[in-house]
């Protein structure tokens, strides 16, 4: 029968990566999106912008919208300190059973609580069930149409503190014009535009950047 592309992404992590060595598991899925088959990670360039926020921040308590195939949940937690944790939230099963394997091969498993489920059933629950008080990071990358809600939604919930960072992929392409308009404008964040371009490819896109104010 057919193989799925994350499962033809997970072959090649197999295949090419070192267990345990999460850069090569980083380097790995970049070099199958290049080679082999273009895939919706949020990739070296834009990971690069990714990679300096987080050792900016370095956050005790991260969450991820978004998980996919685990690329930037497994490129964040390699970069963590000792104790943080990151909590990353897949939609679809599928998705999510492939990701676990990408992050058990990377040996991130301690690191990372993967959280299957729609982001706006889960983040109420979030204080009750993984004991966050608030997020020091979160990296939105999943429904685009979602990015403004959730926003307001931890907003509602009290888990964004004083200085808590959102990191936007993709504000450009596919593009998220409802958030930008709110974030940019709202006098409870500072945002800032990282241009880059879409994952693999020489289209725009980017990374907003936004300090919650309080
Ligand atoms: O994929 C999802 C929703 S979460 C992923 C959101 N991320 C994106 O959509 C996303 C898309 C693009 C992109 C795609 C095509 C282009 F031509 C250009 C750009 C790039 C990104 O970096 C992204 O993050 C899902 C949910 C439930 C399911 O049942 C299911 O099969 C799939
Ligand atoms: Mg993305």
């Amino acid at each position: 029968t057919q193989t799925t592309r994350p499962q033809r992404l997970l072959a090649a992590v197999q295949k090419n990566a070192t267990r345990g060595d999460p850069r090569s598991v980083v380097k790995a899925i970049d070099q199958f999106c290049r080679q082999k088959e273009w895939a919706m990670n949020v990739g070296d360039e834009k990971g690069c912008i990714l990679d300096s926020v987080v050792t900016e921040v370095n956050p005790a308590t991260v969450l991820e919208l978004g998980t996919y195939c685990a690329y930037s949940t497994v490129r964040i937690a390699s970069l963590l300190p000792p104790h943080a944790k990151l909590i990353t939230l897949e939609f679809n099963p599928h998705n999510a059973a492939i990701a676990r394997q990408v992050i058990a091969w990377a040996g991130l498993g301690d690191k990372i609580q993967l959280v299957e489920g729609a982001s706006g059933d889960w983040i109420p629950k979030m204080k009750e069930k993984f004991a966050i008080e608030t997020f020091d990071l979160v990296f939105l990358d999943h429904w685009k149409d979602r990015y403004l809600p959730d926003t307001k939604l931890m907003e509602e919930c009290g888990l964004l503190r004083k200085g808590s960072i959102l990191l936007a992929d993709n504000v450009i392409c596919p593009g998220t014009p409802d958030y930008l308009e709110y974030i940019r404008n709202s006098p409870r964040y500072k945002s800032q535009y990282f241009r880059s371009h879409l994952e693999y490819t020489k289209v725009e896109d980017g990374l907003e950047k936004s300090v919650f104010l309080g």
